[in-house]
């Protein structure tokens, strides 16, 4: 195996770094499940076009958090598991001017061990350039050729240039932010296409923040890019357990005919991070938690919890389903909005998200919010389904709560007490961390005499399936790579879900509504608590029972 990474260049505008991998010889193994595949994964080519093609996936914003936190760490994971192409090459683009060393450095700080292991186990990076790039690219790529001023971000995207001969396959990352996406979407579409293979371009959030604004912005995408060739990530549901959510459903009977307002009582859409907007917060301020979490994770794994089922697992077919053009636009008065504040403890101060020098002083940006919202069809008809999400919580946690309702004329309520909801039946499902399923049941405590007790039917992955999660990212890459869409957002569920949030927002701006303080490291505002009890519901995740 040999492994590549060249060079950086120096312009006399801007400065780029400019890096690339090529990883040779690797064992590309088809994924059974696209169709051509030969024996069970990897990315649906046939033979012809295995030998035929190159593939080359540039990261667009290579030295910032997200590449360095989740797409570099991806796509070693995929390279250290033999899921990437024979013929596959990684080029990346930043402002910064970074050595070899540094960028190696920076790449292999953040390696899950699985994939350490290997990496360092790799030869000497540096090799020379390989020999099927062209004369003038070579030394275009050395940092030997004059260079004129570039007229834009990004101008020398034509030095992709991919294994003579072959047909050049190119997916593009864009870890920016979204204030250039544009005009790297139009130096992609313009300069940096494909001539005889795909080009496909994965786009990360925020896709604008309100339906004016992420209407432009699709307007604009599609001047350059067919909607097929815009994948718009939501890494929640590249999710194990958000992708399970449907397997559970529809391929166990003992849950789909209990899926309606008949037997669920709500669904809570919970989302907690131990720890602020630390080093974000210049961005953070523009959005908020609402647009943060709740209008793309939180509410993509509502629509996907909701769905009627479709009629296949093809894209489109399981896109067609999802319920948010039933949903009714978000109330004012169904939210409530909270923000951290500094808080003591045991010797130790924790910052106010106002504290942040990137954050303006007074800012009402809500880092916490919660929220009721509801599904005008038959089947869920009046079920609240209460999404949460806080920053510098008391703890980090994304998990789907499903609360069934009291059992009829229940024989066993003496031994319960008058706390019905203690009776309850809850399916909990725990995206992270410690994935799990578990099911509340209520169960005779062994022994003479009759006494009930709350326990769980648990499946604990840890313990199920000791293998290690992949990461949502590697799942999501390598989707892209194989032009599967399913779990990537359709232009028309973005509107949707615009049109659900967008005004709200405005009016939550408009009339200045000032945010519930709560301390860093809280529960978060008690407002939450009022709204869930307004729905007659209490909020799962405070029973203190879990396992
Ligand atoms: N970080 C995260 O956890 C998540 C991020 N996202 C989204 O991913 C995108 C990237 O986020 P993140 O990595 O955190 O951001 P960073 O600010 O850490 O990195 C941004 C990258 O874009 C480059 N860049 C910034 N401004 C310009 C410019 N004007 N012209 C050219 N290049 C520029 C930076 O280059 P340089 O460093 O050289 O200046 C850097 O490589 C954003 O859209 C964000 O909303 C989505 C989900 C989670
Ligand atoms: O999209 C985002 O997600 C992260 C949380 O992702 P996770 O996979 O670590 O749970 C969040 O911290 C960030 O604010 C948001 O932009």
């Amino acid at each position: 195996m040999t492994f590549q990474k060249v060079v950086h260049a120096d312009y006399t505008s801007n400065v780029y770094v400019f890096f690339l991998f090529s990883a040779l010889s690797f064992i590309l193994m088809l994924r059974g499940d696209f169709g051509i595949g030969l024996d069970g994964k990897g990315i649906p080519v046939s033979e012809a076009e295995k030998e035929e093609s190159t593939l080359s996936i540039t990261v667009v914003g290579a030295s910032g958090d997200l590449a360095k936190k989740k797409i570099f760490p991806a796509l070693f994971a995929l390279f250290y598991e033999d899921w990437l192409p024979e013929n596959f090459t990684v080029f990346g683009y930043a402002r910064t001017k970074m050595n070899d060393e540094e960028l190696r450095n920076m790449i292999s700080g953040t390696l899950t061990c699985r994939v350490n292991q290997r990496f360092s186990t790799l030869p000497d990076l540096s090799f020379p350039i390989p020999h099927d790039l062209n004369a003038d690219t070579r030394e275009h790529l050395q940092g030997k050729l004059p260079h004129t001023a570039k007229p834009s971000y990004l101008k020398n995207f034509e030095l992709l240039i991919e294994a003579a001969g072959k047909v050049s396959n190119r997916l593009f990352y864009l870890s920016i932010p979204p204030n250039i996406f544009v005009d790297v979407v139009r130096s992609v579409g313009l300069r940096a296409s494909s001539l005889n293979g795909w080009t496909r371009v994965i786009v990360e959030k925020p896709f604008g923040r309100d339906s004016e604004s992420s209407g432009e912005l699709t307007r604009c995408l599609k001047q350059y890019l067919t909607e097929d060739q815009i994948f718009r990530i939501d890494h929640y549901l590249g999710k194990e357990l958000v992708e399970n959510l449907s397997v559970l459903r529809f391929s166990n009977l003992v849950f789909e005919p209990l899926w309606s307002r008949d037997y669920i009582r709500s669904v809570q859409l919970i989302f907690s991070e131990d720890f602020g907007t630390e080093g974000r917060g210049g961005y953070f301020d523009n959005y908020g938690i609402i647009r943060d979490i709740m209008q793309n994770h939180l509410l993509q794994i509502l629509a996907l919890f909701a769905m009627e089922t479709p009629v296949s697992l093809d894209a489109e077919d399981v896109r067609n389903e999802k319920s948010l053009r039933s949903m009714k636009p978000l109330k004012l008065g169904d939210v409530i909005v909270g923000q951290y504040k500094g808080h003591s403890k045991s010797g130790r101060s924790y910052p106010a998200y106002t504290d942040d020098p990137t954050v303006p002083k007074g800012s009402l940006t809500p880092t916490f919010a919660a929220a009721a919202l509801f599904i005008n069809n038959a089947r869920w008809d009046g079920v609240p389904f209460l999404m949460k999400a806080g920053k510098a919580l008391h703890t980090r946690r994304a998990e789907v709560r499903v609360q069934f309702r009291h059992v009829p004329g229940n024989l066993y309520k003496r031994n319960f007490g008058t706390d019905l909801d203690m009776a309850t039946n809850e399916l909990v499902l725990r995206v992270q961390p410690d994935e799990a399923i578990y099911l509340r049941i209520n169960n005779k405590v062994p022994g003479l005499g009759m006494r009930l007790d709350r326990s769980n039917l648990n499946l604990l992955y840890s313990a199920r399936y000791p293998r290690e999660i992949p990461d949502a990212y590697e799942r999501l890459l390598l989707d892209a790579m194989a032009g599967e869409r399913r779990l990537f957002i359709r232009s028309d569920e973005l509107d949707a879900a615009w049109a659900l949030f967008t005004p709200m927002l405005k009016e939550l701006e408009e009339k200045k509504i000032a945010p519930e303080l709560y301390p860093h490291g809280s529960r978060g505002p008690v407002g939450a608590h009022y709204l869930a009890a307004k729905y007659n519901v209490r909020w799962g995740d405070l029973g203190g029972d879990d396992s």
